[in-house]
């Protein structure tokens, strides 16, 4: 079943910006979809364009069948959102600020306050929830916005760079529950964000934009073998004979591409009938980040717009 379904998608601000240009695809159901493209791609605007905050130009997105335009309403109470101004109430302690919106979305106090505490337990924030909202850090407030985001049970959470200014721990206990979210009860994460190294240890899709222009999409090996579906090999050797068409990375370090693992013991083979010794080989596949520089520089150039 698709979460979240867009249709030749184009919003133009009054200013004559082009922000969103035609865009077109489906998210499935549970998935992990990572949003990604440069500052200004046009990717807070899909957000708005899907929450209802923004009448598209032509086009149309629905969340669940539903017409964010026609029935914001509607999706609202099905779709959680985080973005960086998330709205809560300072003078309020963390637990009373979750307690006043579940109400808002029709929990008695009681049930508000049982989901609440799951919530902030989840979140590493119960020994915080009795302080007030002013007292928290940036990283417990950003923590504290996805608890309120989740604390309607939505089916479907927007997240507009989650983990920017939390710290380590507070990016994996914020990692972990989106991860659980998605598997465990199949809520569908749309998030928006510039880090593509975070987006590649928590996405299971992609959407690739820039310029208002979706680019590309798909699961990572989708991606990938539209640029190199091969592995890179690494070999730290101190010699490297001719024969090899390798690259040399640093001091003895080397890397090729090649189709599969298979070539690898000629290559070791070769290097030690060559005299030289070798202190570690490994492989690896092109990472998300590769990729994604990759693709955006095969469009810009389509477009005539590369200047790198
Ligand atoms: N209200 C507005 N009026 C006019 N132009 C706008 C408005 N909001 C955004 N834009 C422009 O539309 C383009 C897309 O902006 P948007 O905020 O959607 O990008 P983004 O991908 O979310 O960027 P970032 O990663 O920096 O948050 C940018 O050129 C931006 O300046």
């Amino acid at each position: 079943m698709n979460a979240i379904t867009i249709k030749n998608l184009s919003k133009t601000y009054p200013t004559g910006k082009e922000a969103v240009k035609d865009v077109s695809f489906d998210i499935r159901e549970g998935e992990i979809f990572g949003f990604l493209g440069p500052n200004g791609a046009g990717k807070t605007t899909a957000v708005k364009l899907l929450t209802g905050l923004l009448a598209p130009t032509t086009g149309s997105c629905e969340v669940y069948n539903i017409d964010s335009t026609l029935h914001a309403d509607q999706v609202h109470k099905i779709s959680g959102v985080v973005t960086e101004h998330s709205q809560m109430y300072d003078h309020m302690s963390g637990l009373q600020n979750l307690v006043f919106y579940s109400t808002l979305f029709g929990a008695t106090k009681s049930e508000g306050e049982k989901h609440a505490i799951e919530l902030l337990t989840q979140l590493e924030l119960l020994d915080a929830k009795d302080q007030k909202l002013a007292t928290y850090s940036t990283g417990m407030r950003q923590r504290l916005s996805l608890a309120r985001a989740m604390i309607h049970n939505p089916k479907v959470l927007f997240l507009d760079e989650p983990t920017s200014g939390l710290d380590p721990e507070s990016i994996l206990s914020v990692n972990n529950m989106i991860k659980d979210l998605a598997k465990r009860n199949g809520v569908t994460i749309f998030l928006c964000t510039h880090q593509l190294r975070y987006a590649q240890e928590l996405c299971t899709s992609y959407g690739l934009i820039d310029e208002g222009s979706m680019f590309a999409t798909g699961t990572l090996d989708k991606l990938r073998d539209q640029v190199y579906s091969g592995i890179i090999v690494n070999i730290k050797t101190d010699y490297m004979p001719a024969s090899i068409d390798a690259r040399k990375e640093d001091d003895m370090s080397y890397t090729f591409k090649a189709e599969s693992e298979e070539v690898i013991p000629a290559i070791i083979k070769e290097i030690v009938n060559h005299g030289g010794n070798i202190y570690h080989v490994s492989i690896r596949e092109l990472s998300l980040e590769e990729i994604y520089f990759a693709l955006l520089e095969t469009d810009r150039k389509e477009r005539g717009e590369y200047h790198g």
